[in-house]
Protein backbone atom coordinates (compact mmCIF):
# COMPACT_ATOMS: atom_id res chain seq x y z
CA UNK A 1 0.00 0.00 0.00
CA UNK A 2 1.35 3.48 -0.94
CA UNK A 3 0.98 6.88 0.73
CA UNK A 4 -1.58 7.85 -1.94
CA UNK A 5 -3.85 4.43 -1.24
CA UNK A 6 -7.42 5.85 -0.21
CA UNK A 7 -6.46 9.06 -1.37
CA UNK A 8 -7.16 12.01 -4.18
CA UNK A 9 -4.56 13.72 -4.92
CA UNK A 10 -5.14 17.54 -5.92
CA UNK A 11 -2.85 20.10 -6.90
CA UNK A 12 -2.39 21.22 -3.34
CA UNK A 13 -2.00 17.96 -1.96
CA UNK A 14 -3.92 14.51 -0.97
CA UNK A 15 -7.58 15.25 0.19
CA UNK A 16 -10.26 12.76 1.77
CA UNK A 17 -12.22 11.23 -0.85
CA UNK A 18 -15.41 12.38 1.00
CA UNK A 19 -14.29 16.18 0.41
CA UNK A 20 -14.22 16.34 -3.14
CA UNK A 21 -18.45 16.91 -3.43
CA UNK A 22 -19.98 17.25 -7.00
CA UNK A 23 -16.98 16.89 -9.45
CA UNK A 24 -16.65 18.09 -13.03
CA UNK A 25 -14.48 15.30 -14.48
CA UNK A 26 -13.26 16.43 -17.99
CA UNK A 27 -12.24 20.55 -17.52
CA UNK A 28 -9.57 22.92 -18.91
CA UNK A 29 -9.04 25.95 -17.17
CA UNK A 30 -6.07 26.74 -18.97
CA UNK A 31 -4.55 25.29 -22.42
CA UNK A 32 -3.87 26.16 -25.75
CA UNK A 33 -5.97 24.55 -28.66
CA UNK A 34 -4.02 26.59 -31.42
CA UNK A 35 -3.26 23.68 -32.81
CA UNK A 36 -6.49 22.75 -34.18
CA UNK A 37 -7.55 26.10 -35.99
CA UNK A 38 -9.14 25.96 -39.16
CA UNK A 39 -9.34 28.67 -41.32
CA UNK A 40 -12.77 30.73 -41.52
CA UNK A 41 -15.21 29.75 -44.33
CA UNK A 42 -14.43 32.91 -47.28
CA UNK A 43 -16.35 35.85 -46.46
CA UNK A 44 -15.78 35.27 -42.30
CA UNK A 45 -12.35 36.51 -42.00
CA UNK A 46 -13.17 39.77 -40.67
CA UNK A 47 -15.82 38.72 -38.32
CA UNK A 48 -12.72 35.74 -37.45
CA UNK A 49 -10.60 38.89 -36.34
CA UNK A 50 -12.71 40.74 -34.37
CA UNK A 51 -14.86 38.01 -32.81
CA UNK A 52 -16.15 38.87 -29.30
CA UNK A 53 -19.01 41.05 -29.84
CA UNK A 54 -22.55 40.61 -29.34
CA UNK A 55 -23.33 40.81 -32.67
CA UNK A 56 -20.22 38.22 -33.37
CA UNK A 57 -21.57 35.36 -30.83
CA UNK A 58 -23.68 33.41 -33.22
CA UNK A 59 -20.57 32.59 -35.70
CA UNK A 60 -18.57 32.14 -32.65
CA UNK A 61 -20.59 29.44 -31.62
CA UNK A 62 -20.74 27.66 -34.56
CA UNK A 63 -17.13 28.36 -35.50
CA UNK A 64 -15.36 28.19 -32.53
CA UNK A 65 -11.88 26.81 -33.87
CA UNK A 66 -11.88 29.63 -36.69
CA UNK A 67 -10.67 32.07 -34.08
CA UNK A 68 -6.96 31.90 -33.27
CA UNK A 69 -7.62 33.90 -30.04
CA UNK A 70 -10.64 31.33 -29.17
CA UNK A 71 -8.42 28.85 -28.30
CA UNK A 72 -6.08 30.78 -26.19
CA UNK A 73 -7.59 29.63 -23.24
CA UNK A 74 -4.42 30.10 -21.19
CA UNK A 75 -4.96 33.99 -21.81
CA UNK A 76 -7.70 33.85 -19.15
CA UNK A 77 -6.18 32.04 -16.11
CA UNK A 78 -5.71 35.51 -13.79
CA UNK A 79 -9.25 35.91 -13.96
CA UNK A 80 -10.55 32.93 -13.96
CA UNK A 81 -11.26 32.39 -10.55
CA UNK A 82 -14.41 34.03 -10.90
CA UNK A 83 -15.52 31.07 -13.23
CA UNK A 84 -14.36 28.58 -10.43
CA UNK A 85 -16.55 30.61 -8.14
CA UNK A 86 -19.34 30.69 -9.62
CA UNK A 87 -19.03 26.82 -10.43
CA UNK A 88 -18.42 27.23 -6.15
CA UNK A 89 -21.55 29.08 -5.34
CA UNK A 90 -23.78 26.52 -8.04
CA UNK A 91 -22.87 23.57 -5.86
CA UNK A 92 -19.91 22.60 -7.40
CA UNK A 93 -16.65 21.07 -5.29
CA UNK A 94 -14.15 19.95 -7.75
CA UNK A 95 -12.58 19.86 -11.04
CA UNK A 96 -10.26 17.33 -13.00
CA UNK A 97 -8.19 19.08 -15.31
CA UNK A 98 -7.65 17.49 -18.54
CA UNK A 99 -4.77 19.39 -19.77
CA UNK A 100 -1.29 17.17 -20.40
CA UNK A 101 2.11 17.82 -21.86
CA UNK A 102 1.91 19.07 -25.69
CA UNK A 103 -1.71 21.66 -24.76
CA UNK A 104 0.12 24.42 -22.59
CA UNK A 105 -0.24 22.83 -18.91
CA UNK A 106 0.22 25.44 -16.19
CA UNK A 107 0.40 23.55 -13.58
CA UNK A 108 1.59 26.85 -11.02
CA UNK A 109 -1.61 28.79 -12.38
CA UNK A 110 -3.69 25.98 -11.31
CA UNK A 111 -2.78 25.79 -7.65
CA UNK A 112 -2.86 29.19 -7.51
CA UNK A 113 -6.49 28.86 -8.81
CA UNK A 114 -7.10 26.45 -6.23
CA UNK A 115 -5.78 28.35 -3.43
CA UNK A 116 -7.80 31.65 -4.47
CA UNK A 117 -11.02 29.28 -4.53
CA UNK A 118 -10.85 26.45 -2.16
CA UNK A 119 -12.04 24.39 -5.45
CA UNK A 120 -10.52 21.33 -5.42
CA UNK A 121 -8.56 20.77 -8.63
CA UNK A 122 -6.76 17.35 -9.66
CA UNK A 123 -4.44 17.81 -12.65
CA UNK A 124 -3.58 15.47 -15.09
CA UNK A 125 -0.25 13.49 -16.30
CA UNK A 126 0.76 12.18 -19.66
CA UNK A 127 0.61 13.12 -23.08
CA UNK A 128 -2.27 14.85 -25.73
CA UNK A 129 -2.66 13.56 -29.22
CA UNK A 130 0.46 12.83 -31.84
CA UNK A 131 0.83 16.06 -33.48
CA UNK A 132 1.37 17.74 -30.17
CA UNK A 133 3.67 15.44 -29.63
CA UNK A 134 7.87 16.55 -30.29
CA UNK A 135 10.25 14.51 -31.44
CA UNK A 136 11.71 13.65 -28.70
CA UNK A 137 8.75 11.99 -27.38
CA UNK A 138 7.96 10.10 -30.27
CA UNK A 139 11.62 8.98 -30.10
CA UNK A 140 11.25 7.57 -26.31
CA UNK A 141 10.76 3.79 -25.15
CA UNK A 142 7.82 3.02 -23.25
CA UNK A 143 9.59 2.74 -19.93
CA UNK A 144 10.99 5.88 -20.87
CA UNK A 145 7.29 7.03 -21.21
CA UNK A 146 6.30 5.22 -18.24
CA UNK A 147 8.82 6.45 -15.91
CA UNK A 148 8.21 9.97 -16.80
CA UNK A 149 4.18 9.82 -16.62
CA UNK A 150 5.06 7.57 -12.79
CA UNK A 151 7.30 11.03 -11.76
CA UNK A 152 4.57 13.33 -12.60
CA UNK A 153 2.00 11.64 -10.28
CA UNK A 154 5.08 11.20 -7.92
CA UNK A 155 7.31 14.21 -7.55
CA UNK A 156 5.85 16.66 -9.71
CA UNK A 157 5.59 17.83 -13.23
CA UNK A 158 6.97 20.51 -15.51
CA UNK A 159 9.68 21.26 -13.16
CA UNK A 160 7.42 21.96 -10.27
CA UNK A 161 6.52 20.28 -7.32
CA UNK A 162 2.82 19.94 -8.25
CA UNK A 163 1.84 16.66 -8.57
CA UNK A 164 -0.97 14.87 -10.80
CA UNK A 165 -3.72 12.98 -9.79
CA UNK A 166 -5.04 11.59 -12.69
CA UNK A 167 -3.06 10.38 -16.03
CA UNK A 168 -4.49 12.19 -18.88
CA UNK A 169 -6.47 13.07 -21.01
CA UNK A 170 -4.26 10.58 -22.89
CA UNK A 171 -4.77 11.78 -26.40
CA UNK A 172 -5.46 9.64 -29.14
CA UNK A 173 -6.79 9.64 -33.07
CA UNK A 174 -7.94 7.62 -35.46
CA UNK A 175 -6.36 5.12 -36.49
CA UNK A 176 -4.18 5.24 -33.38
CA UNK A 177 -0.52 6.04 -34.16
CA UNK A 178 2.74 4.22 -33.10
CA UNK A 179 4.16 7.45 -30.43
CA UNK A 180 0.21 7.01 -29.13
CA UNK A 181 0.10 3.33 -28.89
CA UNK A 182 3.65 3.75 -26.61
CA UNK A 183 2.15 6.58 -24.63
CA UNK A 184 -1.15 4.02 -23.95
CA UNK A 185 0.88 1.15 -22.99
CA UNK A 186 2.92 3.57 -20.63
CA UNK A 187 -0.30 4.89 -19.16
CA UNK A 188 -1.35 1.40 -18.55
CA UNK A 189 2.17 0.51 -16.88
CA UNK A 190 1.92 3.62 -14.78
CA UNK A 191 -1.37 2.68 -13.33
CA UNK A 192 -0.45 -0.73 -12.31
CA UNK A 193 2.28 0.55 -10.07
CA UNK A 194 0.28 3.65 -9.30
CA UNK A 195 -3.06 2.18 -8.78
CA UNK A 196 -4.14 5.80 -10.10
CA UNK A 197 -7.63 6.96 -12.45
CA UNK A 198 -6.48 6.93 -16.08
CA UNK A 199 -9.10 9.29 -18.85
CA UNK A 200 -8.74 8.68 -22.35
CA UNK A 201 -9.40 11.47 -25.40
CA UNK A 202 -10.33 8.65 -28.04
CA UNK A 203 -10.28 9.13 -31.62
CA UNK A 204 -13.28 10.54 -33.84
CA UNK A 205 -14.75 7.13 -34.63
CA UNK A 206 -16.86 4.41 -33.49
CA UNK A 207 -14.25 2.09 -33.23
CA UNK A 208 -11.95 4.35 -31.55
CA UNK A 209 -12.89 3.39 -27.67
CA UNK A 210 -12.94 0.03 -28.01
CA UNK A 211 -9.21 -0.40 -29.75
CA UNK A 212 -8.24 2.26 -26.85
CA UNK A 213 -9.37 -0.46 -24.25
CA UNK A 214 -7.90 -3.55 -25.99
CA UNK A 215 -4.32 -1.76 -26.29
CA UNK A 216 -4.44 -0.73 -22.32
CA UNK A 217 -5.82 -4.35 -21.39
CA UNK A 218 -3.02 -5.91 -23.19
CA UNK A 219 -0.58 -3.99 -21.34
CA UNK A 220 -1.89 -4.48 -17.90
CA UNK A 221 -4.18 -1.48 -17.36
CA UNK A 222 -7.19 -1.33 -14.85
CA UNK A 223 -10.49 -0.72 -17.27
CA UNK A 224 -12.57 -0.36 -14.06
CA UNK A 225 -10.50 2.60 -13.42
CA UNK A 226 -10.29 4.24 -16.66
CA UNK A 227 -13.04 6.95 -18.32
CA UNK A 228 -13.20 6.92 -21.99
CA UNK A 229 -14.22 10.77 -22.85
CA UNK A 230 -16.44 12.50 -25.90
CA UNK A 231 -18.91 9.51 -25.86
CA UNK A 232 -21.21 12.45 -26.66
CA UNK A 233 -19.37 12.89 -29.82
CA UNK A 234 -18.33 9.45 -30.79
CA UNK A 235 -20.84 6.40 -30.08
CA UNK A 236 -24.20 6.90 -31.22
CA UNK A 237 -25.90 3.46 -32.00
CA UNK A 238 -27.14 1.87 -28.71
CA UNK A 239 -25.66 -1.26 -29.59
CA UNK A 240 -22.73 0.15 -29.79
CA UNK A 241 -22.78 2.28 -26.86
CA UNK A 242 -24.12 -0.94 -24.61
CA UNK A 243 -21.17 -3.21 -26.36
CA UNK A 244 -18.74 -0.81 -25.07
CA UNK A 245 -19.88 -0.07 -21.94
CA UNK A 246 -20.02 -3.68 -21.10
CA UNK A 247 -15.91 -3.25 -21.13
CA UNK A 248 -16.43 -1.88 -17.60
CA UNK A 249 -14.57 1.70 -18.15
CA UNK A 250 -16.15 4.62 -16.72
CA UNK A 251 -18.69 6.46 -19.50
CA UNK A 252 -18.32 10.31 -19.89
CA UNK A 253 -20.76 12.52 -21.36
CA UNK A 254 -18.42 15.66 -21.60
CA UNK A 255 -19.34 18.36 -24.47
CA UNK A 256 -22.15 19.62 -22.04
CA UNK A 257 -22.89 23.31 -23.37
CA UNK A 258 -21.53 22.45 -27.11
CA UNK A 259 -24.13 22.89 -29.72
CA UNK A 260 -22.99 23.04 -33.08
CA UNK A 261 -24.15 22.50 -36.35
CA UNK A 262 -20.95 21.44 -38.23
CA UNK A 263 -18.55 19.91 -36.41
CA UNK A 264 -15.18 20.53 -38.16
CA UNK A 265 -12.96 17.80 -36.86
CA UNK A 266 -15.49 15.10 -38.31
CA UNK A 267 -17.99 16.69 -40.39
CA UNK A 268 -19.90 13.21 -40.73
CA UNK A 269 -20.95 13.59 -37.41
CA UNK A 270 -23.60 15.31 -35.95
CA UNK A 271 -23.01 16.05 -32.42
CA UNK A 272 -25.33 15.90 -29.91
CA UNK A 273 -27.77 19.12 -28.07
CA UNK A 274 -27.56 18.95 -24.51
CA UNK A 275 -31.25 17.08 -24.69
CA UNK A 276 -29.83 14.40 -26.71
CA UNK A 277 -26.94 14.14 -24.08
CA UNK A 278 -29.61 14.05 -21.07
CA UNK A 279 -31.71 11.30 -23.05
CA UNK A 280 -28.04 9.04 -23.90
CA UNK A 281 -27.67 9.39 -20.04
CA UNK A 282 -30.91 7.80 -19.12
CA UNK A 283 -30.55 5.35 -21.67
CA UNK A 284 -27.87 4.26 -20.10
CA UNK A 285 -29.40 4.95 -16.41
CA UNK A 286 -31.91 2.41 -17.24
CA UNK A 287 -29.47 -0.28 -18.82
CA UNK A 288 -28.40 -0.13 -15.26
CA UNK A 289 -24.91 1.48 -15.75
CA UNK A 290 -25.59 4.63 -13.53
CA UNK A 291 -22.34 3.72 -11.50
CA UNK A 292 -20.14 4.26 -14.54
CA UNK A 293 -21.75 7.61 -15.59
CA UNK A 294 -19.79 10.77 -15.77
CA UNK A 295 -20.52 14.40 -16.73
CA UNK A 296 -18.64 17.51 -17.36
CA UNK A 297 -18.27 20.77 -20.14
CA UNK A 298 -14.59 20.16 -21.27
CA UNK A 299 -14.54 23.85 -21.51
CA UNK A 300 -11.16 24.62 -24.18
CA UNK A 301 -11.96 27.58 -25.49
CA UNK A 302 -12.53 31.27 -24.51
CA UNK A 303 -16.11 31.66 -25.96
CA UNK A 304 -17.45 28.86 -23.39
CA UNK A 305 -16.72 30.87 -20.46
CA UNK A 306 -19.13 33.19 -18.88
CA UNK A 307 -16.74 36.29 -19.56
CA UNK A 308 -17.67 35.94 -22.95
CA UNK A 309 -21.20 34.82 -23.02
CA UNK A 310 -20.90 31.25 -22.60
CA UNK A 311 -21.86 29.13 -20.10
CA UNK A 312 -19.30 28.57 -17.77
CA UNK A 313 -18.31 25.69 -15.50
CA UNK A 314 -21.87 25.63 -13.50
CA UNK A 315 -23.74 24.87 -16.59
CA UNK A 316 -24.34 21.62 -15.72
CA UNK A 317 -25.42 21.92 -12.14
CA UNK A 318 -27.91 24.77 -12.83
CA UNK A 319 -29.25 24.05 -16.31
CA UNK A 320 -28.76 20.02 -17.02
CA UNK A 321 -29.48 19.02 -13.61
CA UNK A 322 -32.85 19.86 -13.46
CA UNK A 323 -33.75 18.91 -17.04
CA UNK A 324 -32.20 15.46 -16.10
CA UNK A 325 -34.94 15.04 -12.89
CA UNK A 326 -37.78 15.41 -15.30
CA UNK A 327 -36.24 13.01 -18.02
CA UNK A 328 -36.41 9.91 -15.40
CA UNK A 329 -33.28 10.45 -13.52
CA UNK A 330 -33.49 10.47 -9.77
CA UNK A 331 -31.97 12.80 -7.55
CA UNK A 332 -29.84 9.79 -6.38
CA UNK A 333 -28.95 9.15 -9.08
CA UNK A 334 -27.81 12.30 -10.08
CA UNK A 335 -25.37 12.27 -7.07
CA UNK A 336 -24.24 8.71 -8.25
CA UNK A 337 -22.80 10.54 -11.43
CA UNK A 338 -21.91 14.23 -9.68
CA UNK A 339 -20.31 13.00 -6.84
CA UNK A 340 -20.06 8.73 -6.08
CA UNK A 341 -18.66 8.02 -9.09
CA UNK A 342 -15.86 10.46 -9.65
CA UNK A 343 -14.74 10.16 -6.24
CA UNK A 344 -14.35 6.57 -6.72
CA UNK A 345 -12.74 6.44 -9.99
CA UNK A 346 -10.35 9.65 -8.58
CA UNK A 347 -9.36 7.39 -5.02
CA UNK A 348 -6.26 5.62 -5.52
CA UNK A 349 -6.13 1.71 -4.77
C1 LIG B 1 -8.23 19.54 -25.27
C2 LIG B 1 -9.70 19.56 -25.37
C3 LIG B 1 -10.22 18.44 -26.19
O1 LIG B 1 -9.51 17.58 -26.66
N1 LIG B 1 -11.50 18.45 -26.39
C4 LIG B 1 -12.14 17.50 -27.25
C5 LIG B 1 -12.77 18.20 -28.32
S1 LIG B 1 -13.53 17.12 -29.38
O2 LIG B 1 -12.55 16.14 -29.88
O3 LIG B 1 -14.58 16.39 -28.71
O4 LIG B 1 -14.07 17.93 -30.42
Amino acid sequence: MSALSGKVQTVLGLVDPDLLGRTMTHEHLTMSFEFNYTPPAPGDEAVAENPFQMQHMHWLRQNPYSCRENLLLQQEAKTLGDELLAFKKAGGGTIVENTTTGIDRDLPALRQLAKDTGIHIIAGAGFYVDCTHTEATRRMSVEKLTDIIVGEVLHGADGTDVRCGVIGEIGTGWPITESETKVLRATAHAQAQLGCPVIIHPGRNPAAPTEVVRILQEAGGDISKTVMSHLDRTLFDEGELLEFANLGSYLEYDLFGVEVLNYPFNLEVDMPSDSQRVKALAFLVKEGYEDKLLMAHDIHTKHRLTKFGGHGYAHILKNIVPKMLTRGISQHQVDKILIDNPKRWLTFK
